[in-house]
């Protein structure tokens, strides 16, 4: 099992310096408006994953008016308490583990799995192709470790050719350099594609399932996986499209232009699907994520719900808090304006609930 029994936040945000103990599995999280629900919500995830979910610029997690900000939480995992501390300061920032500092903060990263589902997941299905790659990229990258390392370099890559694309008339030999480049993102970009590619076979029968237990009803969804590589081979379209990158000087075809196309009964979400099917649907995406990481981790993850009522009718969220609230669950937090739906919602279920008061 996976527990944070607490965590300190000193000029995190609007927590001038404040701590909280956490003695149940299942913790609501409670107060009006802006008092700093998802900011603690945010403080536990960044002891996990080493960055805010929110954004990666630490000045917004910094108190206004102060030069940085420390979080302090003790883990306790399997039966052995861990302490994580962050500190930033002046821009720099450092982690430790049981007073270890990391010289990589990337080896930090799934050793205390964690979910975050919040409003702003909704991106995932309005916003742009990218706000999907970076989701499927985060949880693929803690999936398969060769992940991570074949896409930064395919980036890195990727970079140096359209740098190249834009300085030809300066590159004397740019059709070798050309060559080799392309070469090199057949070989990274490739095992990125399979990846995706095999991983979202196996995850959509896991989202119809979740998606189909929340809403109560069937209702079929899928994710399309769009790349141009399952067209042709990467190394051809490359070729085939070389003239043209030079012409609008980047690189037109690869995996950095791929996208998820989430449907409900056929039809793209983004355009027809309901608010509250919408989030039914982010609901089951990042349970599904959930239960792969569980399988994986050998625990299941912490699970942070951030305003999960809004937007879900009654029946949804009885189902949802019945899901969460099961013993094949790991700890839990929930955040909601009312104290008295959370503590009526698990009590309903006869499920015990801290609730914290900020
Ligand atoms: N860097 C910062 N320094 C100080 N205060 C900040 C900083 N960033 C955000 N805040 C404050 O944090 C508060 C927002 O906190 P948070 O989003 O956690 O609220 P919440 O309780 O989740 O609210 P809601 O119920 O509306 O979702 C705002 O009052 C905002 O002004």
């Amino acid at each position: 099992m996976l527990y944070i029994n607490n965590i300190s936040l000193v000029q995190f945000k609007n927590y001038q310096q404040s701590t909280f103990e956490f003695n149940n599995r299942i913790v609501g999280i409670t107060g009006p408006n802006g008092v700093g629900k998802t900011n603690l919500l945010d403080a536990i995830y960044y002891l996990c994953f080493t960055k805010s979910y929110f954004t990666s610029n630490e000045t917004q997690n910094t108190q206004y008016n102060t030069n940085g900000f420390r979080l302090t939480g003790d883990f306790l995992k399997n039966g052995h308490t861990d302490k994580v501390i962050v500190m930033v300061k002046d821009g720099k920032k450092e982690i430790s583990l049981n007073d270890e500092k990391y010289d990589r903060f990337s080896r930090h990263l799934g050793q205390f799995p964690a979910v975050m589902i919040a409003p702003d997941d909704a991106e995932i299905i309005l916003g742009g192709s990218e706000d999907r790659r970076k989701w499927l990229d985060s949880l693929l990258s803690q999936i398969y470790p060769e992940y991570l390392d074949h896409l930064i370099i395919y980036q890195k890559i990727l970079l140096q050719r359209n740098t190249l694309l834009k300085n030809m008339a300066d590159s004397p030999n740019a059709d070798q350099l050309l060559d080799i480049f392309d070469l090199q993102l057949v070989m990274h970009g490739q095992p990125v594609h399979d990846l995706r590619k095999s991983f979202l076979a196996s995850f959509v029968p896991k989202v119809q399932q979740l998606y189909d237990y929340i809403a109560g009803t069937h209702e079929t969804v899928n994710i399309q996986y769009v790349s141009t590589l399952t067209e042709a081979s990467f190394s051809d379209q490359l070729n085939s499209a070389r003239f043209k990158d030079m012409q609008v000087q980047r690189t037109t075809t690869g995996i950095h232009r791929d996208d998820l196309l989430f449907l409900l009964n056929e039809h793209p979400m983004k355009a027809s699907a309901s608010q509250g099917q919408r989030k039914s649907f982010l609901f089951a995406l990042k349970l599904a994520q959930f239960e792969v990481l569980k399988v994986l981790k050998h625990l299941p993850p912490l699970l942070l719900l951030d305003d999960v009522f809004e937007k879900l009718d009654q029946e949804r969220i009885s189902r949802l808090i019945k899901l969460v609230a099961a013993d094949s669950y790991g700890q839990v937090f929930i955040t909601d304006t009312h104290a008295e739906r959370l503590q009526q919602a698990f009590q309903n279920i006869s499920s015990s609930i801290q609730l914290l008061a900020i």
